[in-house]
């Protein structure tokens, strides 16, 4: 007889906060979690692509920009040379999914601001999609500076690196930014349908805490938008604390910013929410799970300026060598 492994009592929580009328996607949920798929990894090709190509390719999703690919399972592409040479970097499915919102930014060669930035990921989806005339890529956990910095050199980003809290991110750099990414630290509850460990991440305490940090950044965050700019706020976490409420929160207290629908991704609207905002979810099969949402400053005005020489002193680095 086969038995079912019971569902530790904080995720079965969490499922039922979020369908709490429906047992079956709670199921769902519960089981993609407990046994995790073999998921497709995918390559940003920062390059033209070589011919031939190097893996097979499966098909894309609607959300998938053109110089994404998604790899068969098991393909391991950070293993070959064309890896090392720069033409791509890996990422997951559930981030290109995140940040399918920047490709809904109309603003031609905006600034970027990229707030919680290593590896890169997302600064390299920022960068393909709206070529920034000027990315600053932050990280504030010095330890995770060298990869974000290496990452970048590799392919040949240009962005200046910046290592500051937020708080002082708003004050030297308050409104110079069209679009600012916040892909926040987060109680990382979507490792776990990857067959990562990460106990305790459905712990209420792990959950609040994680959600006030967020909070705080968005705060800062939310200062360094240019009037007309946008913030997009972005998790790999499931807790509503940490999305769609943390999302609520911030239309409450800066009520300047609206939720901008993004139609490539109307089909996964979130259930959670009545503004414009995304979820991957694990048991869709198509990643280990996300949430994004793209808000617009509907201010007018112009904001400020670059401040160059603060830039110049602070900068760790500057991949592109200038
Ligand atoms: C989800 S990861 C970012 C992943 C990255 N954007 C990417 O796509 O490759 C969150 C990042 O936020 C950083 N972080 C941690 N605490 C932070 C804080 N208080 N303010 C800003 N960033 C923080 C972490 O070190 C981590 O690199």
């Amino acid at each position: 007889m086969v038995t079912a492994t019971p569902v530790p009592r904080f995720l079965a929580k969490l499922a039922g906060q979020i369908w709490p009328d429906d047992p079956q996607a709670q199921s769902a949920f519960t089981t993609a979690l407990q046994t995790p798929q073999r998921l497709s990894p995918g390559i940003l090709w920062c390059r033209e692509r070589p011919e031939p190509l190097p893996f097979p390719v499966l098909a894309p999703y609607p959300w998938q920009p053109a110089w994404v690919d998604r790899l068969p399972p098991d393909t391991q592409p950070g293993r070959h040379a064309y890896h090392a040479q720069g033409y791509y970097y890996c990422l997951d499915i559930s981030s290109v999914f995140a940040g399918a919102v920047l490709g809904a930014i109309p603003i031609p060669n905006p600034v970027v601001i990229d707030v919680c930035a290593a590896p890169g990921g997302k600064a390299l989806l920022a960068w393909r999609y709206l070529q920034p005339q000027v990315l600053l890529v932050n990280e504030t956990i010095g330890k995770r500076v060298g990869m974000l910095v290496s990452n970048l050199r590799r392919c040949r980003v240009p962005g200046v690196v910046l290592r500051q809290d937020s708080q002082v991110l708003a004050q030297y750099l308050a409104q110079s930014a069209a679009v600012v990414v916040v892909d926040a630290p987060c109680s990382g509850q979507s490792l776990l349908a990857k067959g990562d460990k990460n106990p305790g991440c459905f712990h209420p305490v792990t959950i609040g805490k994680n959600a006030n940090r967020q909070r705080r950044i968005l705060a800062n965050a939310a200062q360094l938008v240019k009037p007309g700019g946008y913030l997009a706020y972005l998790t790999c976490t499931y807790s509503p604390a940490e999305n769609e409420e943390n999302c609520r929160w911030l239309l409450g207290k800066f009520p300047q910013f609206q939720a901008v629908a993004v139609s490539d991704l109307a089909a996964a609207q979130s259930h959670l929410a009545d503004f414009p905002c995304y979820r991957l979810w694990p048991q869709s099969g198509a990643g280990a799970g996300a949430f994004t949402c793209l808000l617009r400053d509907c201010t007018e005005g112009t904001g400020a300026e670059i401040p160059w020489a603060w830039l110049a002193q602070t900068a760790v680095a500057r991949p592109d060598g200038r």
